[in-house]
């Protein structure tokens, strides 16, 4: 079985995908822009490709090259480096998981098939298999992120039994805010070690009660400083001061939310 170097804990950053004005990518600022979350942010774990990277609106050859730049520019200098090889081909999804594994990434992720859409738990995993099978040395996470998938399947039905299938599974990228699913995911999997890691940054105090093991956000490239300030507070059982760094957080955020993304 997989097993990562350490497990993933702690914040990562959900990279955005620098892009130039003519719609290139950029690859000229990665190298800056790892300095700047190790140095500025404390953020030593990245996510690469996913939702925030626009991974599924680039292509695989795009994909590919995003790829080889973070984890060669993070090289002694980041924790880990997961990336996203969800797609809609399952041959795509594979070769990219391939790729990663070559170029020596850390873990993949994976997110629901979302055009057709599995209809149940056992088609989803099949699809999963495969694509885990085809990086069969690498931690596998799965994505769970149903507002953008349209794919409803609760994420703790998904987990019952998962590394009989998925031996290479270690944990669960959860971008929603059902807090029941995601305290289930954790209760029926204690004797586990998986990482289970909070995707919606505003309500990362909550996941943190619930057990979250993590986080994976957009905004831990710019906040990542001050998310830890809370996941220390937190940590010393300060709570009160968690609850202001989260607070402060979101007022961050509404205001985002407010000018529409
Ligand atoms: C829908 C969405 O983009 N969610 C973000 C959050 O970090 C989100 O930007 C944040 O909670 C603010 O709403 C992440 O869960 C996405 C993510 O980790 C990714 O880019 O793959």
């Amino acid at each position: 079985m997989a097993s990562p170097k350490k497990k993933l804990q702690g914040l990562v950053a959900a990279t955005i995908t620098p892009m130039t004005e003519h719609g290139e990518i950029n690859f000229s600022v990665i190298g800056q822009y790892v300095d700047y979350l190790v140095e500025e942010q404390g953020v030593k774990n990245i996510f690469v490709n996913g939702t925030t990277g626009e991974g599924l609106s680039l292509s695989v050859s795009e994909r590919r090259q995003v790829a080889e730049e973070w984890v060669a520019k993070g090289r002694n200098k980041l924790d880990q480096v997961v990336i996203h090889v969800g797609a809609l081909s399952l041959k795509d999804s594979q070769e990219l998981a391939r790729h990663a594994a070559e170029i020596g990434a850390d873990g993949i992720a994976v997110i629901a098939p979302f055009f057709l859409k599995p209809r149940n738990k056992d088609i989803l995993i099949n699809f999963l298999k495969e694509v885990a099978t085809a990086a069969p040395a690498l931690p596998f996470y799965y994505y769970h992120i149903p507002a953008l998938t349209g794919v409803k399947i609760r994420a703790e039905e998904l987990l019952d039994g998962i590394q009989d299938k998925i031996p290479t599974f270690q944990g669960l990228k959860f971008s929603d805010t059902d807090l029941l699913d995601f305290g289930q995911c954790v209760d029926q999997n204690r004797q586990q070690q998986f990482a289970f890691l909070f995707g919606v940054d505003e309500q990362l105090l909550s996941a943190l009660v619930m057990g979250a093991t993590g986080a994976v956000g957009s905004t831990y490239n710019y906040m990542g400083k001050k998310t830890n300030q809370m996941l220390e507070a937190f940590e010393r059982k300060d709570f009160s001061s968690a609850l202001n760094h989260q607070f402060c957080i979101q007022r961050f955020i509404n205001f985002v939310l407010k000018l529409g993304r």
